[in-house]
């Protein structure tokens, strides 16, 4: 469809979804309509089946975490358009209302921001009017966790302190990549995976200059990961999703523009409220690093070895085509979670997990100077606060191993006394903010500390 085409579309719908239990495969369908006709798009996501066929009961709370994947799933074809008007198919609660909202204008914010679509922050879905049926009550508070593992450093941290706290967790993963895979592997532990396949229609829109940008995919994969667990018996989703998930990287129009939206502890709290609203689930979801700053997460990684010829936290890896082969050593989070790891290791271990010492090289001064506040905002990247760089420089700054580095020197020199002085009282190493770390969890990172 010609892009002019495209740009006159004016709603967005839900025409329909089914699941197919023989196979595990689930289609969702979309359209873009408008006065030159309609687009459609298939979107199909297998989830791993279970041994046993699934109970009547399993089958009928899966629905009501499906009708809400259907949902937000929508956004990465809603985004080759931004329609004023997001048709929802059947009536909701006010919760799962809140929530798709919030999916569609705060998840959607960095790329309204970069296409200049205000309109897209004040997106409302129209709603069917009416109640949906109540769910049935679903407790799965006692089970065994699915831990999501997306190969970083920060899902390590949660599937090893799960494991030595005895909670038992099963690794799960959306479209494991070479990187998710080594990690599985190294953990010892039999995953779980879904595969996610978008229309490809949507990358022949994209090579034709479609509107495309950033989307909050972590919703996506965390309503995966909930349905798997509801049909595999298992108990709550476990996130590593950090506390600076939540900052913004910048204010645009009185709006808030945070690349990490799905990961904040936002997003955590509203798919909660909605999961338990629409699908009556006791404990769904909760992330149990969210008190914790990158800093303090990539010190207690430092206390586990197994996966230092695996973890990968570069972004480079997760391309859905042309993925690399680990770290890129040449972007905003392979630089950050260099300097985070650095203070608590051998200099010969981080070289070794990164393939490569970044400190050595002065090229990576520009980009260092952006994590640290003195140009720039914060890169559109998950990376930690610009305190959390500060207060890691100031850490090597005063090791012998790293006191000489080029790096090193060059950024004592460029932080402003003020930064200095800002972070001599900085809290990074104190847990703190909103969480939903249900009490079974809040001691499950004590082994690790
Ligand atoms: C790997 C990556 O960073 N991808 C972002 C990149 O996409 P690119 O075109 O360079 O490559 P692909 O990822 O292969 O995607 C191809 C196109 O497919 C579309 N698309 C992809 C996934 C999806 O769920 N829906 C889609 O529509 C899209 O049109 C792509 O062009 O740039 C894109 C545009 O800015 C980003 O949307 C891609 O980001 C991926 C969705 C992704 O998985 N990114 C994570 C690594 C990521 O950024 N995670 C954030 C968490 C953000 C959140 O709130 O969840 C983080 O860790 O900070
Ligand atoms: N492919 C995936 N399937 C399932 N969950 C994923 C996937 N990719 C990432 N996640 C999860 O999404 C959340 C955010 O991902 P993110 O990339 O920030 O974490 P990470 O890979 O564990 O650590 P790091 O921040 O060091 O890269 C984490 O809870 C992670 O486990």
């Amino acid at each position: 469809m010609p892009n002019g085409q495209l740009r006159r579309m004016d709603a967005f719908t839900f025409p329909s979804y089914s699941i197919d239990f023989a196979t595990g495969e689930v289609l969702f369908d979309y359209a873009l309509t408008g006065p030159d006709g309609e687009q459609r798009f298939t979107e199909a996501i297998a989830l791993p089946l279970p041994a046993e066929p699934p109970s009547d009961e399993t089958v009928a709370t899966l629905g009501r975490v499906l009708e809400v994947l259907h949902l937000v799933a929508g956004v990465s074809y809603y985004k080759a358009a931004a329609p004023p008007r997001l048709v929802l198919p059947a009536p909701l609660g006010a919760a799962t209302v809140d929530y798709v909202t919030a999916v569609y204008t705060k998840g959607l914010a960095e790329y309204a921001y970069r296409n200049q679509l205000p309109h897209v922050l004040a997106l409302r879905p129209e709603v069917p009017v009416g109640s949906p049926e109540p769910p049935r009550v679903y407790d799965d508070s006692d089970r065994r966790p699915l831990s999501a593992v997306g190969g970083g450093k920060d899902s390590i941290v949660s599937l090893e302190a799960l494991r030595r706290a005895e909670l038992d967790p099963v690794p799960f993963s959306v479209n494991p990549n070479h990187v998710i895979v080594s990690v599985n592997e190294a953990s010892g532990l039999t995953p779980l995976a879904a595969r996610r396949r978008l229309d490809p229609v949507l990358f022949d829109l994209n090579a034709a200059g479609a509107l495309n940008g950033h989307i909050p995919v972590t919703a996506i994969n965390s309503l995966i990961a909930v349905a798997t667990a509801v049909l595999h018996g298992l108990g709550p989703v476990v996130m590593s999703n950090e506390r600076s998930a939540s900052d913004p990287n910048l204010v645009w129009n009185g709006h808030e523009i945070n690349h990490q939206w799905s990961k904040g502890v936002e997003a955590e709290g509203l798919l909660r409220t909605a999961l338990a609203e629409h699908a009556g689930l006791t404990e769904p979801y909760f992330s149990l690093l969210r008190s914790l700053s990158e800093l303090h997460i990539a010190r207690l990684f430092a206390e586990i070895t197994r996966y230092d010829d695996v973890v990968t936290s570069c972004n480079a890896a997760f391309k859905l085509h042309d993925a690399s082969e680990r770290w890129c050593r040449d972007c905003p989070k392979c630089r950050f979670v260099f300097l985070a790891m650095a203070p608590f290791m051998p200099r010969e271990r981080v070289t070794h997990i990164f393939g490569g010492d970044l400190l050595a090289d002065p090229e990576q001064i520009p980009g260092y100077r952006e994590l640290l506040g003195v140009d720039g905002h914060k890169p559109f990247e998950c990376v930690g606060e610009v305190e959390e760089s500060v207060v890691a420089l100031g850490l090597l700054a005063e090791q012998d191993q790293w006191r000489d580095a080029p790096v090193i020197q060059a950024l004592v020199e460029a932080v402003p006394e003020t930064a200095w002085s800002a972070v001599a009282k900085s809290d990074v190493f104190t847990p703190g903010g909103p969480n939903h770390i249900p009490p079974t969890y809040a001691k499950a990172l004590t082994p690790l500390t």
